[in-house]
């Protein structure tokens, strides 16, 4: 009886510049994430997705400039809830980036994230982020640090 929660992941650029947030507490802490978050009872994901990266490092997003590069499941062993995590590409950034009491933001190279301490997952789809390739994704994790088989394939394909 698989239970699908629904959460957002938006990786914001600037140039040849990332911006990531090192996970002060919770699901993956002292990692190196993309901001992102639940999506509430009625909330559009794209809403959520702005909102989140509000909360998380102070930048605001329109919408409409949120691109949706990736819908990835996640499965863990022996944990009946699946996440199903919409990834956004976002270019168009306003305001100041501010540090809040779940991440520390902080701009990387694009092309030198610190993959170590980064989700075991990011190192597979990140180049697809990179060329902007959109695409499906689903992740056998055993734990949160084994990666036991992934499919990946472009987003229009079947
Ligand atoms: N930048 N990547 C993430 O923030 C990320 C990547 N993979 C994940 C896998 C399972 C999960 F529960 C969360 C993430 C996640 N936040």
């Amino acid at each position: 009886n698989a239970k699908i929660k629904v959460f957002t992941l938006a990786l914001l650029n600037k140039d040849d510049e990332i911006l990531l947030g090192l996970k002060k507490r919770g699901l993956g802490e002292g990692l190196w994430n993309g901001f992102g978050g639940k999506v509430d009872p009625g909330e559009e994901i794209v809403d959520a997705a702005v909102r989140e990266v509000k909360e998380e490092c102070g930048l605001t997003v329109l919408p409409t400039d949120m691109e949706n590069l990736a819908v990835i499941h996640f499965e863990f062993v022996d944990d009946p809830v699946i996440l199903e995590v919409h990834v956004f590409k976002c270019s168009k950034l306003a305001g100041v980036v501010e540090e809040s009491d779940e991440m520390s933001p902080k701009w990387f190279p694009r092309d030198n994230v610190p993959h170590s301490q980064m989700w075991p997952d990011d190192e597979v789809w990140y180049p697809l982020y990179l060329s902007g390739t959109k695409f499906r994704a689903y992740f056998l994790f055993q734990g949160y640090k084994t990666i036991l088989s992934y499919i990946i394939r472009d987003f229009y394909d079947h």
